[in-house]
């Protein structure tokens, strides 16, 4: 027998929990399907636990500074501590209870399962078939993508999850990719006593960001101890029971280590969700949609399977826009101009919008500024650990900015008055002649404005 309902989730990720949740408030007759736990990769082997773990290495790699400061620390890693609050605080064990409790709160049908389309407004769980009167909402995210490199597959290899969740801080790990997961990891194992080397295939860390930024992360890890290998691929990996040990392109000398973390980026799996019974297409990377996250009559999509940044952020804003759509409520199409993000290393490196590359590629008469936070007043004033800079990308044609990065000791926070700048649009000569607090860090997008050539 068919079940009905207003809307059908699939998935309760960061968007799927919140437009599930958002949509039954209103009033809709609700059902979130999901697979895993309620919340999504986010809370349970993401954002919150890695963030934590990365607070512990913060910690220290601060006393590690007390001499040059302040006098004298002797801190001891000690991984167990940080696992446990990983455990006790991020996760409550892996469980989902309490997050399902808040769902049902509200009034969603939690319906534990692996979900897929069976047509259009239609959703099977098992031997359920869902029917939803207004649509449903495609919220199922991303997992791994494991490169294939042979042998690989064959191995225990880690993925996000494992090193989130170990419980030993492992003697050495080889990282395999060196974006967002493989830089924060790294050096929070590095900072933790694990001799770490990560193997990136392109030619820097941080592809996607501005070449400065590919250049301080590395120089970061570098100085925690981590062998940092660009333009270095693995040929082939095995395991012997022991250790990892993986042949590199070249003929270089084989690298042995006793994890091997795989951080080649996210997939997602269209044909597993049968998309081609709405009409999409099962091998595209993510489902497209419109400004409104509409895919199709009745479906939308929202977070890291829409392919716009993985990214909780995007999720959530994606699932805000959706929600008002499916409610009847009018509002702005999502606008991607201005996607924040931040590679939360130590130093953090913030950005906004467009690299200086990216707006050139789009035909943009293009100024930069970049200013070293180190020869701010608040550089020297902070000291050991003051690494990082401002750089700010103008469209000169238009007198605005179009992109910007901030790194240093709170590079993600410095980031929101230029994330503000590159939404609104304010005209680069404004931002010049208003006042910045001194001695700020911030204050270094003053110096980046004045060296805009
Ligand atoms: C180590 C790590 C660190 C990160 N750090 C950050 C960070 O600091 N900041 C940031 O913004 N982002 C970060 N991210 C990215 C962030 O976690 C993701 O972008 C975000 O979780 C995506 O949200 P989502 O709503 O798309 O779904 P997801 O979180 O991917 O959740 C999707 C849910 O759908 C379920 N599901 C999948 N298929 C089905 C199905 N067929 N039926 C039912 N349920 C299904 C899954 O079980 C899952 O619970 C990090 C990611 C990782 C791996
Ligand atoms: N702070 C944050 O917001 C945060 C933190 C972690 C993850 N994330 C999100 O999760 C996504 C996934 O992170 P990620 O680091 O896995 O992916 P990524 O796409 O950011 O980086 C993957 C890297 O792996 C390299 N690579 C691919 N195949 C390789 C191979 N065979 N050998 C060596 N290198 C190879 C790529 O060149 C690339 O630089 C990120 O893009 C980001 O959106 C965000």
């Amino acid at each position: 027998m068919t079940e009905q309902a207003d809307v059908v989730v699939l998935g309760l990720g960061p968007g799927g929990e919140f437009a599930a949740g958002a949509l039954a408030e209103a009033g809709l007759d609700v059902v979130g399907v999901e697979a895993e736990l309620v919340g999504g990769e986010c809370p349970y082997w993401g954002c919150i636990p890695s963030k934590m773990m990365i607070r512990a290495g913060n910690v220290l790699a601060e006393a590690g500074r007390v001499p040059d400061l302040a006098g004298e620390a002797k801190a001891v890693p000690d991984w167990s501590r940080v696992a446990e609050r990983v455990r006790r605080e991020a996760t409550g064990g892996w469980d989902d209870q309490l997050a399902a409790d808040r769902l049902a709160a509200k009034g969603v049908r939690l319906v534990r399962g692996k979900g897929r389309l069976a047509g259009p407004g239609r959703v099977i769980v098992g031997d359920r078939t869902f029917r939803a009167g207004r649509g449903v909402v495609v919220a199922t995210g991303s997992g791994p993508r494991i490169p294939p490199v042979p042998g690989l597959a064959e191995t225990p290899y880690w993925t996000n999850r494992d090193a989130i969740a170990t419980e030993e801080m492992p003697a050495s790990m080889l990282v395999l990719g060196g974006g967002a997961i493989g830089v924060e990891l790294a050096q929070v194992f590095a900072r933790f006593g694990c001799a770490v080397t990560v193997l990136e295939g392109g030619d820097r860390l941080l592809a996607q960001e501005e070449p400065e930024a590919g250049e301080l992360a590395a120089k970061a890890l570098r100085a925690d101890g981590v062998s940092v290998r660009t333009g270095a691929r693995a040929v082939q990996i095995e395991h012997d029971g022991a250790a990892f040990e993986a042949l590199l392109e070249g003929g270089l000398e084989p690298l042995r280590a006793e994890r091997l973390l795989v951080a080649t980026g996210r997939r997602t799996d269209l044909g597993a969700l049968a998309v081609d019974t709405v009409g999409l297409d099962p091998t595209a990377p993510a489902v497209h949609t419109d400004g409104q996250m509409r895919a199709g009559e009745g479906l939308w999509a929202i977070g890291d399977i829409t392919g716009r940044g993985a990214f909780t952020h995007v999720s959530m804003y994606e699932a805000r826009i959706a929600v008002r759509d499916i409610l009847g409520q009018p509002g702005p199409d999502a606008d991607y101009r201005a996607l924040p993000r931040v590679t939360f290393t130590d130093p953090e490196i913030g950005a906004v919008g467009l690299t200086e590359q990216q707006a050139r590629d789009r035909g943009m008469r293009v100024r930069t500024g970049l200013v070293p936070i180190a020869s701010s007043s608040r550089g020297l004033v902070h000291g050991p650990g003051n690494e990082g800079f401002v750089k700010l990308v103008e469209d000169a044609g238009r007198g605005v900015l179009v992109g910007a990065t901030s790194a240093g000791p709170t590079g993600g926070e410095v980031l929101y008055g230029l994330n503000v700048a590159v939404h609104t649009e304010t005209p680069t000569d404004r931002l010049k002649h208003m006042i910045y607090t001194y001695p700020t860090f911030h204050r270094a997008v003053e110096a980046a404005l004045d060296d805009l050539h």
